[in-house]
């Protein structure tokens, strides 16, 4: 596997630098599957960029940059010095606000994740509902692995809560947001 280069970002067009950041997450998260067991990783981040740029009109590229880089450092052995010497500062605040300390218990991540979205950047706000949206899109196409319905559930219940304090930021995707909690009868 080749090094990934480290290109200079102030000289790059914008296509180039999205497209460093593709490459750059693709070799991050190359030996990973979403939890299916079937679905390659990275098709996650490209969903959430995608999501932001198609359904949520987002043409900020370094919003649709850390998107495809928002599960890098919590999920690979990415460091946001990394980031940030690939992709600079705002590009790495955004992908640090949207990154779950995995040294804490999970369920005081799943907590700070509702709290924090109350107080994250619009930016981070954006990234984390398109994070979500494509997570309720993959529960409802076919359940991780082991997930009993009860699971589920509460995963629809939880992921609620994280939007409902993000409101305020993109009507289209939370558009699509409440087509899944009305469903689910959560709205
Ligand atoms: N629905 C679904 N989720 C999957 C799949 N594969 C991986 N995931 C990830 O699993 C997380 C939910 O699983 P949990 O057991 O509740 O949480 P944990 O992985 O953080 O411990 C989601 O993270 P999250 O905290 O909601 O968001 P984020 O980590 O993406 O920011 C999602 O990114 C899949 O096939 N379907
Ligand atoms: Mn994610």
């Amino acid at each position: 596997m080749p090094a990934v280069i480290v290109p200079n970002m102030e000289t790059l067009h914008p296509t180039a630098k999205l497209m460093h950041g593709l490459q750059f997450a693709a070799s991050k998260h190359r030996t990973q599957l979403r939890k299916d067991n079937e679905t390659p990783y990275i098709n996650h981040p490209i969903n959430v960029a995608t999501i932001l740029a198609v359904e949520g009109g987002i043409s900020d590229e370094n919003v649709l940059i850390a998107a495809l880089l928002h599960d890098t450092v919590e999920d690979t052995d990415t460091t946001f010095e990394e980031i940030e010497q690939h992709f600079g500062e705002d590009i790495c605040a955004i992908v640090r606000e949207v990154t779950d300390d995995k040294t804490l218990e999970k369920q005081e991540r799943k907590r700070l994740q509702i709290e924090h979205a109350a107080s994250s950047s619009e930016n981070a706000k954006l990234v984390k509902l398109a994070d979500k949206l494509d997570n309720l899109r993959d529960l409802g196409r076919k359940a991780p692995i082991g997930w009993t319905p009860e699971r589920q559930e509460q995963y629809y219940v939880w992921a609620k809560k994280v939007v409902d304090n993000m409101r305020g930021t993109n009507v289209e995707l939370e558009r699509e947001l409440d087509e899944i909690f009305k469903a689910k009868k959560l709205l």
